[in-house]
């Protein structure tokens, strides 16, 4: 089980694979200022334009669940939050500031879809090593300690700690990975299909502690996935499809709006509504990128 009490929440959310439409993560109250604000922010990656003039904001101290097929640009978007992606145009704040900024290295936890951790080296060495980027020299020795034992027993790798990261399986070493990204105890995480390839149990387990960082630390939490059931488990929903946001929105909101039982449905009614008042110039735009 991993480091995270549900009786500390008011009540805990529901587990991804047995959630129903009736058990809606419960949403902390939300403070003014936006953690992420994003006004017509568009991308391009090669000929093709990847995200399309979007608009939306991400509430601090929630989980906002970026959702949509492959191919709609989910981690284009995590990339162009954290600062990573090239040809940015629009405006994109993150924590109040520009995102790529030098400032928020420290403040956000960002964690690819390709667990990026040294094979050669155990968990905690892995952690140990990125700990001495972050909070370096000897005095800090006694801290760095503390926060991989906590980081390590947040991600339920404490008995594997001494194992080499190269021998662990594919789901182990992406924990390792969200291990890495919560050492420096971030404001903001953005995590990139952190559940692929987990167990039932080991997805809610992590969902369990998703809440716990947000209700608890108050972090705010950016999760990206193509799993529909994982929507239930969020407060928010940002709903894309083709590099366009089609729903921003509370779970159980989209639900009531569209009169669907489940997320997923929902999303499909939605995709329907959009096709049906499609415009003839974005069907010859489509079919332009689609020519290229
Ligand atoms: N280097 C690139 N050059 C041109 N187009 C690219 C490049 N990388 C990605 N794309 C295109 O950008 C679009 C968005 O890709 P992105 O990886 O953001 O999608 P995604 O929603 O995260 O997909 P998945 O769920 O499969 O990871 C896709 O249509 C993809 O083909």
């Amino acid at each position: 089980m991993m480091n995270y009490s549900p009786g500390k929440s008011a009540s805990p959310p529901p587990d991804p694979a047995t959630s129903t439409a009736s058990a809606p993560a419960p949403a902390p109250a939300t403070p003014s200022a936006p953690a992420i604000r994003a006004e017509n922010l568009t991308v391009t990656r090669g000929p093709r334009t990847v995200l399309r003039g979007l608009d939306f904001e991400v509430p601090p101290g929630q989980i906002t669940g970026l959702l949509g097929p492959s191919g709609c640009g989910k981690s284009t978007l995590m990339r162009s939050i954290v600062g990573t992606q090239d040809k940015v145009t629009g405006t994109l704040r993150v924590l109040g500031h520009p995102a790529g900024a030098p400032t928020l290295r420290s403040r956000i936890g960002y964690v690819t879809q390709a667990p990026s951790v040294y094979d050669d080296l155990s968990v905690r060495q892995n952690l140990d090593y990125f700990a001495a980027i972050l909070d370096p020299g000897r005095a800090a020795a006694d801290r760095r300690h503390e926060n991989v034992a906590r980081a390590i027993a947040d991600v339920d790798l404490t008995s594997h700690a001494d194992a080499l990261a190269g021998n662990l399986s594919g789901g182990q070493r992406n924990r390792v990975s969200l291990a890495v990204a919560l050492l420096g105890t971030p404001e903001l995480l953005v995590l990139d299909e952190p559940t692929v390839g987990l167990d039932p149990v080991l997805r809610r387990d992590l969902w369990d502690l998703f809440h716990s960082l947000a209700t608890e630390r108050r972090a705010t939490l950016l999760i990206s996935s193509h799993v529909m059931d994982e929507a239930e488990r969020c407060h928010r929903l940002l709903l894309m499809r083709e590099g366009e946001i089609l729903a921003d929105d509370t779970p159980e909101a989209l639900r009531t709006r569209t009169h669907a039982d489940t997320v997923e449905a929902a999303f499909l009614h939605l995709v329907d509504e959009a096709a049906a008042t499609a415009s003839p110039q974005k069907d010859q735009r489509d079919q332009k990128e689609r020519t290229r």
